[in-house]
């Protein structure tokens, strides 16, 4: 299996009480050729908008594919490619996640994973194929310009960060742990 980058429009049924959603179905996700064995659920809220968690992923044999979406307010959701070798290596993609348009984002093992708070009290909530493993915790600037995020926020904008990753180094004193599957870094939207 190789990991793709999937954004998720998951099908809402609407009635009159409302509406009613899937929001993970393993046989679909494999009829994707997506396989993952998602073994822990988190939820984090962030109050105010402009808050920026990561650069972060987990090195093997813990890495995490995650399965991001956004169910108060809204996200623009980053990849970045840490797969060695890959010709996209240290290139990033970002989707808006929002609790209106209940997209997700499927992010495979061997890509950095962050976001900024569009809203304040966002809510956004993610499975990870790997319990937490905070010795193979691993993080990246979120400014890093080597990687050159575009944040949607304003230029003067400071965010608000975790004291961790107001220390978290660039790209260049990166070792990379990750191996290419020859997969693109294309976004498949299903
Ligand atoms: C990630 C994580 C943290 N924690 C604890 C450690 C720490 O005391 C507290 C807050 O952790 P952090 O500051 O790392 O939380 P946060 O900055 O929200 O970290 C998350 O960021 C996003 C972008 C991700 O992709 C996630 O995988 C995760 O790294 O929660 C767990 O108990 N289990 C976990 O799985």
């Amino acid at each position: 299996m190789t990991g793709k980058l999937v954004l998720l429009h998951p099908r809402k049924f609407g009635d009159e009480r409302g509406w009613f959603m899937e929001t993970y179905n393993k046989t679909k996700f494999e009829a994707l050729g997506q396989t993952y064995d998602f073994v822990q659920d988190n939820h984090s809220m962030s109050v105010q908008a402009g808050t920026i968690r990561g650069l972060h992923f987990q090195t093997p044999p813990f890495a995490q594919a995650k399965l991001v979406r956004c169910i108060r307010g809204r996200i623009f959701d980053v990849a970045v490619d840490l797969r060695k070798g890959a010709p996209t290596y240290g290139q990033w993609l970002g989707v808006e996640l929002s609790a209106d348009n209940a997209d997700q984002f499927l992010i495979p093992e061997g890509f950095a994973h962050g976001f900024v708070t569009l809203e304040p009290n966002t809510e956004v909530v993610y499975k990870v194929s790997s319990t937490y493993a905070p010795a193979n915790d691993g993080g990246l600037a979120w400014n890093d310009p080597d990687i050159a995020i575009d944040w949607p926020i304003p230029s003067d904008m400071v965010p608000t960060l975790s004291d961790k990753d107001k220390k978290q180094p660039g790209l260049a004193a990166f070792d990379t742990c990750f191996l290419y599957d020859g997969e693109p870094m294309e976004l498949l939207e299903v």
